[in-house]
Parts: C-alpha cells; sequence; structure tokens
C-alpha cells in the first residue's frame, strides 16, 4: 500500500480538506430517534456512511462510543471501518493509544496491522509514556502503509499544564513531541504519514509547526467552540499541512442523510475558504 502521506495528500486534494468524526454520544442517539444501545449505534454509523462516506476525505470514528457497548459495540465500530474503507474514504480511529513499548505492538497490531479485524488508514497515539515508546507503532504504520496522529496540543482546557510545561532542553514537552515528528517526516514527499494533533481551540501559544512535514489534524471546530477563522491565528504558516475536523457540529445535522451531508459539505467548503 502507498504510504498514509501520500493517500492522505491524494484524498485532500480531490475531496477537500476535512475529517468528520463519527461520534455516537448518547445525546445524538436520543437526538436522531435512536435507541441508546447497540442497534442505535448501528443505525447511527449506517447514517454516517451513507451520507459522507462518497463525499469527504478523512472519517474520525472515536472508538470509545463503541466501546461502551461492549463487544457488540465492538462489531459495530469493525463494521463500520470496513464500509468506510469500501466505499474509499480514509479512516482515523481516534483512539488515543500509549503504553510502554511491548504492549504498544500490541495495539499496534490491532488497528495498524492491515490483516486486523479494527485496521484502519491511522490511529490517534498519546506520547505521554515519551515518544520513543510510539516506535512499535511507527515501524509498523510504515511497513502497512498506515499513519500515526500523535496528541501534541489538544483542544482540551487541561492540556497546556502537561503540554506547555517546560523540559529539561528548554523546550516544551509539545515542541518535543512536534519536532519527534518532524525527524520521522523528514524527506518524505508529498507528506511524511505521522501527523499530530493540535486543537483549533488553542490560540497562539508560540509553538513551531513549521518543520513537521506531516498532517496536523485540527479537533475543536464547531461543538468547542473554534471556527475556520482561528485556524490562521493557530496554525500560521503550517496552514497547508491542516486537517481540520468536526463532530459533533456536523453530526447534529443528521439523522436525515441528505441534511447530514449538507453539513459537512457546509463544512468542507468554510475550511477550504479558510485554509486558502
Ligand atoms: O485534542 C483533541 C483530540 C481529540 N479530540 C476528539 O475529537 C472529537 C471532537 O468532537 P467535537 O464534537 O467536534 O467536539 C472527539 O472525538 C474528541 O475525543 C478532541 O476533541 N480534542
Amino acid at each position: 500500500m502507498e504510504p498514509f502521506g501520500s493517500r492522505l495528500a491524494a484524498a485532500v486534494s480531490k475531496r477537500g480538506p476535512l475529517c468528520v468524526g463519527v461520534d455516537p454520544h448518547s445525546a445524538l442517539l436520543a437526538r436522531w430517534g435512536l435507541s441508546d444501545d447497540v442497534e442505535g449505534l448501528a443505525r447511527f454509523a449506517g447514517t454516517v456512511v451513507e451520507a459522507v462516506a462518497d463525499h469527504v476525505a478523512v472519517v474520525k470514528p472515536q472508538s470509545a462510543f463503541f466501546e461502551r457497548f461492549g463487544s457488540r459495540g465492538i462489531a459495530v465500530l469493525e463494521s463500520t471501518i470496513r464500509q468506510f474503507r469500501e466505499a474509499g474514504v480514509l479512516v482515523l480511529l481516534d483512539v488515543k493509544r500509549g503504553d510502554i513499548g511491548s504492549t504498544m505492538a500490541a495495539y499496534a497490531s490491532a488497528y495498524l496491522d492491515q490483516s486486523s479485524p479494527l485496521a484502519s488508514d491511522a490511529i490517534t497515539v498519546s506520547p505521554f509514556l515519551g515518544f520513543g515508546s510510539l516506535r512499535p507503532a511507527l515501524d509498523l504504520a510504515a511497513e502497512q502503509g498506515a499513519g500515526v496522529f500523535v496528541l501534541a496540543l489538544t483542544s482540551n482546557p487541561e492540556g497546556p499544564a502537561v503540554q506547555h510545561a517546560v523540559g529539561p532542553g528548554g523546550a516544551t514537552v509539545a515542541q518535543t513531541i512536534i519536532d519527534e515528528i518532524s525527524q520521522v517526516n523528514r524527506g518524505a514527499t508529498p507528506l511524511g504519514s505521522v501527523g499530530a494533533v493540535v486543537g483549533a481551540t488553542i490560540g497562539e501559544t508560540g509553538h513551531d509547526l513549521s518543520a513537521i512535514n506531516g498532517p496536523l489534524l485540527a479537533p475543536g471546530l464547531g461543538a468547542q467552540g473554534a471556527t475556520p477563522d482561528d485556524l490562521r491565528r493557530v496554525f500560521g504558516a503550517a496552514l497547508p499541512h491542516v486537517l481540520p475536523s468536526y463532530s459533533r457540529e456536523v453530526l447534529n445535522a443528521g439523522p436525515d442523510v441528505a441534511g447530514l451531508r449538507a453539513a459537512a459539505l457546509r463544512a468542507a467548503d468554510a475550511c477550504r475558504a479558510a485554509l486558502g
């Protein structure tokens, strides 16, 4: 398989820079008139597949909302990932895994080995056991043509207390992570396969994203308060690498398939205009 970075660049150039999050909150299931159980979950996910799979570059199922229904929820996640991928949209599974290297290897094989039932195009990972602990995931992703998005500057208000902390070398924790990602992506064309998660909500923090040469997943738009206009302020010169992500803002337009699709296309237009 082609490297994830190349596949992502092609998908964005064809369908525009948008990631739609698939977050079946219980409040959304209720709003859509669905039961808060595995049947409601499957209907919700199937509707999102029908509405957006042919129209956006990337979808981001949030694993937590499937996991809460146990093994049957995971079965819905497996089938949702498969349906999206068969339709040609890239699947970034938001699982935020991170552990010591030997356990990280098992997480990597669960999500990045393309013969696994939960095989995805990319996953989110947490680097807070040390960037080096992610090595098994980075290696397997490279071998399998998959991608990895590393948490760096998250969209939540609690993030800066950890991520802006200054390490022994004088750089913040977040900048150290960003620099490690830049090293891994060095020389890749058109784009490296290791991304960073940088919230659209964070404002100007002074972190240098200019050498990353990889995708910058930007959650926090819509429900968490950020707007496409914030992207320029947060990302500056790194704007061309930004992959804006919306979950609730788009999902609130369901369950009508046409309404949901229209909301996704509106968000894609707004992001395209903001990214220039
Ligand atoms: O920094 C982060 C990292 C991940 N997320 C995830 O993105 C979606 C956001 O949902 P909205 O409904 O668009 O607020 C959700 O799955 C989070 O877990 C994030 O928000 N911030």
